[in-house]
């Protein structure tokens, strides 16, 4: 971008030391003493290779003073996406892993989400887990919140307030035999959903949008399934739900929707995969349902943990890149137990590893390859990505300041080290406390304004 006389006043901040991200050609570019420049609505403005602080502040109109230089030990990378996430299992997460998907929703899960209706409940609880993602350094998370609208529009309000930046989808379901009253009529179901859109959008969050949600095949009826399916259409929105994550539930929806070919069919034919939807899971994915997803621009979120801790199945990841779809990545909470994106990265890892035991030739996932996936790739899965995932001039700035020599840290640097090799290192060993700042379209959000947490 060459500087006009308004981009000139616009430079707002400037960051100059070592800078890490990924792009479609590269999934890890280092760009070492490299300067970046934010204006004042968030987006970067220029990124500068060994660039001469002098030639460049006279071009874009900064002070020397206004240059943060990082230390040697620092670097800055893209903030980190969180593709499907259960704001509303926050409160349990860490328990409750010790049965597989169908019971746990019924024993666990359901009985927890019926809470919402209680603002207060819900308050104090999503407060807390967006302040626990952001800490962790998820700038972008996919919500799903609980069937109750109330509910879910604090949730927006929550991730506004705190800066971060949010896909919220208020549940929804008309079928469940197990917890009676932790379901709508159908009516009632789409009902809710445009007056949850219609009240979200009126609060022009500048960062904070709705998703279409039904929850998963099992519980919507085939009428919801079609009212949501044109309802994300007429208002060009995105969609999120869960596809094929466990055998029992997979022979369950053949049983529920037995004139339609393939689990993938049951949202193709209700128009429910399109270019902005998202579907958790997809370990049992055929070939020929990938296929489906690459043609209608569907992504997967990829939840090792959860599918680990629920003993529900290993999603291949090589197949589906190698299907050309979309895939970022999620930590599922609460059938996945860590509210960290970092945890997610070291369970993909894995999970590609555990593929490669079974079978030696399959092609194992690199940590570079799986930094793509939890920043880059997760903005593609959410179509977010012509705001966010990587520093490209025009794009906001949402980034991790990230320190791996802090003191007291979780790991020990002991020479001097190439990035690649520290950012390796962050990404195997790393914690929160590494985390020294967060970024969200140029505003920090870490460390928190107020004391609470
Ligand atoms: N992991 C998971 N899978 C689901 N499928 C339908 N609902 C859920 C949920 O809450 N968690
Ligand atoms: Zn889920």
């Amino acid at each position: 971008m060459e500087p006009s006389k308004e981009t000139t006043v616009c430079v707002a901040q400037v960051f100059r030391g070592t800078f890490v991200h990924s792009t479609l050609e590269d999934p890890l570019e280092v760009l070492d003493n490299t300067v970046l420049g934010v204006d004042k609505k968030g987006k970067i403005v220029f990124i500068e290779k060994g660039g001469d602080v002098k030639s460049l502040s006279d071009k874009w109109g900064f002070l020397d003073k206004d240059v943060r230089q990082l230390d040697p030990h620092e670097f800055i990378m893209p903030g980190l996406v969180d593709s499907h996430i259960h704001a509303s299992q926050y409160s349990y997460s860490g328990t409750a892993l010790d049965l597989p998907l169908l019971q746990w929703l019924n024993t666990y899960t359901f009985p927890v989400e019926s809470q919402y209706k209680d603002l207060k409940f819900a308050d104090k609880v999503y407060n807390k887990v967006v302040r626990r993602t952001l800490r962790n350094g998820t700038t972008t998370a996919c919500y799903f919140a609980t069937i109750h609208t109330d509910a879910s529009l604090l949730l927006g309000e929550i991730a506004n307030k705190l800066g971060q930046r949010a896909l919220v989808g208020k549940v929804c379901m008309d079928r469940n035999d197990a917890v009676n009253d932790y379901k709508e009529k159908t009516e009632e179901s789409s009902g809710e959903t445009k007056r949850f859109i219609q009240k979200l959008m009126e609060k022009k969050y500048p960062h904070v949008r709705p998703i279409v949600t039904p929850r998963f095949a099992i519980s919507c009826t085939s009428g919801l399934l079609r009212e949501l399916g044109d309802i994300a259409k007429n208002s060009n929105l995105h969609i999120q739900s869960h596809i094929s994550e466990n055998k029992e539930e997979c022979e369950m929806v053949k049983k529920l929707f037995p004139d339609l070919k393939s689990y993938t069919d049951v949202y193709l034919k209700h128009n429910l995969l399109t270019d902005k939807t998202v579907m958790a899971h997809g370990c049992y994915l055929s070939d020929a349902e990938l296929q489906v997803f690459h043609g209608t621009g569907a992504s997967i979120s990829h939840c090792p943990n959860s599918n680990i801790s629920l003993c529900s199945g290993m999603l291949d990841v090589r197949n589906a890149l190698n299907h050309k779809v979309k895939v970022g990545l999620g930590t599922d909470v609460g059938g996945g137990y860590s509210p960290s994106i970092l945890n997610a990265i070291r369970r993909t890892l894995m999970t590609s590893k555990a593929l490669t035991i079974q079978n030696p030739s399959h092609q194992t996932l690199t940590f570079e390859e799986v930094f793509r996936l939890a920043t880059l790739g997760g903005s593609q899965a959410l179509s977010l990505d012509s705001e966010t995932g990587n520093f490209e001039v025009g794009k906001d700035f949402d980034a991790l300041l990230v320190n791996v020599c802090v003191p007291e840290g979780p790991m020990d640097i002991c020479g001097p080290e190439p990035t690649k090799v520290l950012l390796e290192k962050f990404l195997n060993l790393g914690d929160d406390r590494n985390i020294c700042e967060v970024y969200v379209a140029g505003r920090r959000v870490v460390p928190f304004a107020d004391k609470a947490s």
